[in-house]
Parts: C-alpha cells; sequence; structure tokens
C-alpha cells in the first residue's frame, strides 16, 4: 500500500520511520510519503491561508495549494488514490473503515489546519477520486495531523505481513463488535493480586468460555451502544 500524507507539518509523521510500521516501510509493506503543503506554494512567505468568506473567527486553508498537491500526487500514482480527510465534520472513524482502507492500494491523507480546508478541495478531490470525510472522535483537536496518525496507524497494521501474528488481530477490541478480555501475565502473583484461576487451568474451552464472557459483560458495562 501506497499512503501519501500532506500537511504544513510533515516532521509530526517522522514517528512513522519507527516501531512496527517503520519496520513495515522497510520491508516495503508500506510506501509513506509525506509532504510539505507549503511545497505547492508560489509566494514569498508561503502562504497556505485566508481569512473566511462570511466573515467570522480564524483562518482557512486556501484551496490552491490542496488543489497543486492532489495534482501532483496523482500525476506520480498509477491510479487514483482514496482521499481521506480527516476533519470534526466528518462521519465516525471506526475499525470497520479501517479494515475498508486496508483494502485500497494508494491512501492520501489530507491534513488540515486553522478552521479547516476550503470546502472546494474535497469537491475537486471528489471530481477525481473516491473522498472519505473521516472524524477519530466527538471532541475538536487542533488539525488534522493527530487523526491522521491514528488513521494510518489503524489502517497499516490491518495490511497483511505488518502484525508479526495475524490470529491476534482477530481478538482485538472491536474486531467482532465486542471489546476485548481481560490480559495476563506472569507473575501469578503481584502485590498481592492474582490471576484468574481458569487462565492456569490449562482447560482451552473453559479459558475460551470465560474470556467470551469477560468480553461480553466489559462491552454490556462500557459499550452498550456496540450491543445495540
Ligand atoms: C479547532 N479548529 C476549529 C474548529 C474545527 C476544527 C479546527 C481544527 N482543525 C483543522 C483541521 C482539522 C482536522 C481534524 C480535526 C479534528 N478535531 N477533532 C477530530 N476528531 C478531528 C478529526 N478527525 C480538527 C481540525
Amino acid at each position: 500500500m501506497r499512503i501519501d500524507v500532506v500537511s504544513i507539518f510533515p516532521a509530526f509523521f517522522d514517528v512513522l520511520e519507527v516501531s512496527l510500521l517503520g519496520k513495515a516501510r522497510g520491508r516495503g509493506l508500506l510506501d509513506i510519503r509525506v509532504h510539505d503543503l507549503r511545497d505547492w506554494t508560489h509566494d514569498r512567505h508561503r502562504t497556505v491561508d485566508d481569512t473566511p468568506y462570511g466573515g467570522g473567527a480564524g483562518m482557512v486553508m486556501k484551496p490552491e495549494p490542496w488543489g497543486e498537491a492532489i495534482d501532483a500526487v496523482r500525476a506520480d500514482a498509477s491510479g487514483p488514490p482514496v482521499f481521506v480527510f480527516p476533519t470534526p465534520a466528518g462521519r465516525p472513524f471506526t475499525q470497520r473503515a479501517a479494515r475498508a482502507l486496508a483494502t485500497e492500494p494508494h491512501l492520501f491523507f489530507g491534513c488540515g489546519r486553522y478552521e479547516g480546508i476550503d470546502e472546494r478541495v474535497f469537491d475537486y478531490a471528489a471530481s477525481v477520486g473516491r473522498v472519505e470525510l473521516l472524524s477519530l472522535g466527538d471532541y475538536v483537536l487542533n488539525g488534522g495531523e493527530v487523526a491522521a496518525m491514528a488513521m494510518i496507524e489503524a489502517v497499516g497494521r490491518l495490511i497483511p505481513g505488518v502484525v508479526g501474528n495475524p490470529d491476534s488481530l482477530a481478538e482485538e477490541s472491536h474486531e467482532g463488535g465486542m471489546l476485548e478480555h481481560p490480559s495476563y501475565t506472569k507473575p501469578a502473583s503481584w502485590r498481592g493480586l492474582g490471576v484468574p484461576d481458569v487462565l492456569l487451568s490449562g482447560h482451552h474451552g473453559e479459558i475460551a468460555a470465560w474470556r467470551a464472557r469477560q468480553s461480553e459483560q466489559r462491552t454490556r458495562e462500557r459499550r452498550p451502544d456496540l450491543l445495540a
């Protein structure tokens, strides 16, 4: 999978050089290319924002640099990417959305700042490819970078070969619409706290049943909406 990321803070994504995704890049499983939106400006101040039409506080990201960035990535790719724009006004980013994006050969993440990106950028992107306006959650961030990072990690780890043991993906929270069961490791007793006996029993069937009950109870208590 190829992922292009456009941001006015490209250094934000240096962290993608390390850990699991960094290794996946080194193994050629992920081709992540980070771009500075200001590379598509042409004035001395490398301007990317301007005052909003209709008035109001703050600044809006100008459409021109984004249009040139979209065209530059398209020109350098074999086919149109899926354009992902993190926005608080988007539909929820969920594990289902991550799974769908993980099937795509090429993603373009556009990270906005200020009050957001001129709406015509989304319209233009939709005229040349599929656009996904996705929200990380119901809270406000200062820009799209944190959200894009989370989305890139959630999608990247689903690419075959990125995660060592693919079986572990199936048991995770939100994969089957349920929260994952509690986990324990050595020592069996820690600061007076023990491990549920069933996990030490060696009875795999009983362990699986216990884990299923724990997932269902935890989901019912913490995320009843997932069971609706
Ligand atoms: C604060 N400022 C004025 C109010 C509107 C947002 C703006 C900041 N901002 C600019 C671009 C941009 C993109 C995503 C997000 C974002 N916030 N919360 C989420 N779940 C997000 C996602 N995904 C925030 C962004």
